[in-house]
């Protein structure tokens, strides 16, 4: 068993109430010791004085929750102090006295899903409730705690596969009685593929959702770019100037677009250049294009199409899998024309908006983002919602494809079970039940204190 951990579960600051959590085997001296009570049960509201030694700390309330019906699956205390800075630093010094150490980021999930109470996918989605920053990522991660169809469809792939090498195991074994039929296995393999990619296309949205859309915002220099940064936010963040190659650095700010999260990048303006500072800011650019899932390309509308946006363009379209929305910006100016849009580019798939960044007229702009990314993040059932649980599956899959493949290429049986076997793993190392203890402290890292 593990040792004794306690943590404030409450904001350190002023509050009406704290909360102090409790997990592991003292929880029975802890209440004896500092609440003076022996006889107790669990899942039931106690009120009374907590001690430290015989000096009072705090006027409490409190609850045992008895191993394995607690949040950790170990016993478990709760007390429900006075808020505010010391008391529940006092209570947590009285429990750390008594043998207890204080818990690490994100620990009590930690043991939670070690003790098997929950999978790493809810373990992950409770930290991702408590970061949501939009309702849209709210709702995705509630949609995973509460509703158990992913971790069922993933549970039920495992076993697929569980069979699938137990079986081909079999036949190694006694190759004489029984032989494995390879159509069937071909099925099987192809059944889950099948399953799998399901999941994969879902993640993208869930991912967005819990995560925010990467946008970056892309154009030749003075097309424009910080001025319309600065108008989604509302507020002066970028430095604006009539000079090209103001913004040498990447810019990175979130924005909420009706429920929306946008992870927004300016960038440096795309151009030539022997700068070698501008040169740097150019390939971070380039990076940004690459990770985005949006990119607003921006067009000044008072100059023509020339060979600085071809340049940038050619790029854009080189990318796959991504959103690109054409801003013909400073539809204000005199000197705007629709015609410095060439036509080539309304015959493309881009949507195309029309803004004045300047005179803050952009909500064309918010609308078709808006509309992009509406359906796509109202998310219905449970999906994967972040990069390690899409690359862990995303790796299974790779392996699936290697035992399909084998057995196309009519390679024995043996080889298509270790890539069986190693697609396993992967599918164990999304929900946790094969890991690192260096996978779960990254990810557990991220947590709050006291979760
Ligand atoms: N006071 C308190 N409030 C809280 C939590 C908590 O740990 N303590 N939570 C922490 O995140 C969330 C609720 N999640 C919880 C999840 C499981 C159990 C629990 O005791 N589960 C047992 C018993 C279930 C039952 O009685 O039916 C179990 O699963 O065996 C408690 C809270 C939010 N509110
Ligand atoms: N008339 C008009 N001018 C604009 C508009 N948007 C930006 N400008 C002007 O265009 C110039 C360049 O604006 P920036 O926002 O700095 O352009 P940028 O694309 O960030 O430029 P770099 O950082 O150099 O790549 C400034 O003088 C802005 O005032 C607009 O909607 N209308
Ligand atoms: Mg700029």
């Amino acid at each position: 068993m593990y040792d004794t951990i306690v943590a404030i579960s409450t904001p350190i600051g002023m509050g009406a109430i704290g909360a102090v959590r409790v997990s592991g085997g003292d929880v029975d001296k802890i209440i004896r010791n500092c609440l003076k009570k022996h006889k107790y049960e669990s899942k039931k509201m106690y009120y009374g004085w907590m001690y430290d030694e015989d000096s009072p700390v705090d006027e409490v309330t409190w609850v045992y929750h008895s191993k394995p019906n607690s949040y950790t699956g170990e016993d478990m205390l709760e007390i429900f102090c006075h808020g505010g800075k010391l008391v529940t630093y006092n209570i947590l010094k009285t429990i750390i006295k008594l043998g207890a150490r204080q818990a690490l980021p994100g620990e009590f999930s930690k043991r939670a899903v070690l003790n098997g109470k929950i999978d790493l996918i809810k373990a992950e989605a409770i930290n991702s409730l408590i970061k949501a920053e939009t309702p849209f990522s709210l709702d995705a991660s509630l949609k995973l705690l509460k509703k158990n169809r992913l971790s069922e469809t993933i549970q039920e792939l495992k076993h697929e596969m569980i069979n699938i090498a137990a079986e081909i195991e079999v036949e190694l074994d006694y190759p004489d009685e029984v032989e494995i039929d390879s159509l069937n296995l071909k099925e099987k393999i192809s059944d889950i593929l099948k399953t799998v990619d399901k999941i994969l296309k879902e993640a993208d949205n869930g991912i967005i959702a819990v995560e925010g859309v990467k946008t970056a915002i892309v154009g030749k220099p003075n097309s424009g770019k910080s001025t319309l940064l600065n108008a989604l936010l509302k507020k002066d963040r970028a430095i604006v100037t009539e000079i090209p190659g103001t913004t040498r650095d990447t810019i990175e700010e979130s924005l909420n677009i009706n429920g929306i999260l946008l992870k927004l990048i300016d960038t440096a303006g795309i151009r030539p250049t022997e700068d070698k500072i501008e040169k740097i800011g150019i390939e971070k650019t380039l990076n940004a294009m690459e990770e985005s899932n949006l990119i607003l390309f921006i067009l000044d509308g008072t100059t023509p199409y020339d060979y600085e946006d071809e340049m940038i363009f050619s790029r854009i379209k080189e990318l796959n899998n991504k959103s690109v929305i054409i801003v013909l910006n400073k539809s204000d100016s005199e000197h705007f024309k629709l015609s410095n849009c060439p036509t080539k580019l309304f015959d493309q798939k881009f949507d195309i908006v029309t803004i004045s960044a300047k005179n803050k007229e952009i909500k064309s702009l918010e609308d078709k983002i808006y509309e992009i990314y509406f359906e796509k993040i109202n998310i219905e059932e449970p999906t994967l919602t972040n990069m390690r649980q899409k690359n862990s599956l995303e790796s299974s899959r790779k392996y699936l494809l290697n035992a399909l493949n084998s057995l196309n290429m009519g390679f024995s049986n043996d080889v298509v079970m270790i890539d069986v076997r190693k697609a396993l793993e992967k599918i164990y190392e999304l929900t946790g039940e094969n890991y690192t203890e260096e996978l779960l402290n990254t990810i557990f890292s991220n947590f709050c204190v006291g979760k």
